[in-house]
């Protein structure tokens, strides 16, 4: 059992730096196996879900070099027959980019159905399977939970309109539509800022990729794809992340290596709680010194506020004067991590999408559970923002998506270590108990 020890209660100051962004990692990864020859990607984050990612290219026989500690060079052959294990697909969601990229390349691909975090229903891929067919392929659910899709006479571009904003959607077809016959449009194609540095790797490999960033997207595909390199953007959660926490705990800190614009839905929400935000061309100040104000927030598609921030903005509304709402637009079930919340002493009601926040003036220390990711993120928030300590369970889903958080908290000032229990200990201290 991995656990984070939190003595909460200090302000975070100083300076920390933006790793690459995990949600444009997870795709470029495996977009590179549409290329010929090798690809060179830098500013590739040090996590779980990127690990996992290079793991499923190895089982598809893909040669991998680590030249640095962020940068990979994936050689662009793979054995696109090769089972990927169960078990290693449904660690992570990306992990069913391989379905667009193998379509795309060899016109057939069986994998297993992805993972990701649990926001307590199904994830339905359901618009993935539409584009993929609307291309010319036949998709179907096989038994032990493997889709198979396939196309023996290739992928020809369509006219696809998505019925609900996509991230993952948009993804797999672009990468089914880089090297198809003739052209796709996607409309109603999502926004995010993983999207367009996706389309600038594929356009950097000799793609022809046009509108990422907005809600129509034109491919023409292309006959092949050549080697170059290419360098993720920064992670634009992992930046909020901080900024929240700062709003949390207060002090100054000054978040390097972001690009700006993609935090500008959060800087206006974290200004009107009263939070002070300078920007620089690569950096922003978070800074506060006073009381935190309530606001209200609503997750949206990007460049509404991003769903993926909620749980941590959320826990820093607990420590706002008056009451906030929260919507959540984008998942029908995201606020499981509020019971962990209201046992620190939070003031939380859940119906359905709202939450209903009544500010308190201090969250009491507890052992508490990370549910998924980005609830990971917000008990740690919370445990740095409580007097006493409080101990973080199952942070390895924390570290899904967040590289050396606890040596950059630490870098701030907050007081906390990772510990580590061998499974066979906390086993018997669990029958013991
Ligand atoms: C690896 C990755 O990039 N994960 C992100 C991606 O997840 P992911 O790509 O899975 O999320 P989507 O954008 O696809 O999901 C958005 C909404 O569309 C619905 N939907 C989606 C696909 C589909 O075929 N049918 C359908 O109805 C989902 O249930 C959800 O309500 O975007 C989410 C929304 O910003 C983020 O929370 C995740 O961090
Ligand atoms: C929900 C998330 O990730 P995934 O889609 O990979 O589970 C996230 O990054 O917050």
């Amino acid at each position: 059992m991995t656990k984070y020890v939190i003595n909460g209660g200090k302000p975070l100051n100083g300076e920390v730096t933006i790793s690459g962004a995990k949600n444009a990692a997870v795709a470029i990864v495996p977009a590179a196996l549409l290329v010929d020859g090798p690809c060179r990607i830098e500013n590739v984050p040090k996590i779980i879900d990127v690990t996992l990612q290079l793991e499923i290219l190895r089982e598809l026989g893909v040669s991998i070099r680590l030249l640095n500690a962020s940068t990979v060079e994936v050689s662009g052959d793979c054995m696109p027959d090769a089972k990927i294990p169960y078990d290693l697909m449904r660690k992570i969601r990306a992990s069913y980019y391989l379905i667009g990229v193998l379509l795309g390349k060899y016109h057939k691909a069986e994998v297993a159905m992805p993972g990701g975090c649990n926001f307590g229903g199904i994830r339905p891929i359901d618009q993935h399977i539409k584009g993929f067919e609307a291309m010319g392929a036949t998709v179907s659910i096989r038994e032990g939970g493997y889709i198979h899709a396939e196309a023996p006479n290739g992928l020809h571009g369509a006219h696809i309109y998505f019925d609900v904003v996509s991230v993952g959607a948009t993804i797999n077809i672009m990468l089914a539509a880089v090297l198809a016959e003739g052209m796709t449009v996607i409309e109603n194609a999502a926004k995010e800022p993983h999207i367009v540095d996706l389309a600038n790797f594929l356009n950097a490999m000799g793609a022809d990729v046009k509108g990422a960033g907005t809600d129509v997207i034109k491919i023409r595909g292309v006959k092949k794809l050549h080697g170059g390199t290419h360098s993720i953007i920064p992670d634009q959660i992992e930046a909020g992340t901080f900024m929240a926490a700062v709003a949390a705990t207060g002090g100054q800190v000054l978040i390097k290596n972001v690009i700006p614009k993609h935090l500008e839905c959060i800087t206006a929400k974290l200004n009107e709680m009263g939070v002070e935000i300078t920007e620089f061309d690569d950096s922003v100040l978070v800074r506060r010194t006073g009381k935190l104000h309530k606001a209200n927030i609503k997750t949206l598609p990007y460049p509404g506020f991003p769903t993926d921030m909620q749980p941590q903005m959320t826990t820093a509304l607990c420590l706002a004067e008056g009451t906030s709402i929260v919507t959540e637009g984008v998942w029908d079930n995201r606020y499981r991590y509020t019971e962990e919340l209201v046992r620190m002493g939070a003031n939380i009601h859940v119906d359905g999408k709202i939450a209903v926040v009544e500010g308190v003036t201090e969250l009491k220390a507890a052992p508490v559970r990370a549910f998924d990711l980005r609830a990971g993120a917000a008990m740690v928030i919370a445990g740095l923002a409580a007097k006493g300590v409080t101990e973080v369970e199952q942070v390895t889903l924390i570290e899904r998506g967040y590289e050396n958080l606890v040596e950059k908290l630490v870098g701030l000032g907050a007081d906390m270590y990772r510990s580590e229990i061998p499974d066979t200990v906390s086993n018997s201290m669990a029958t013991a108990n």
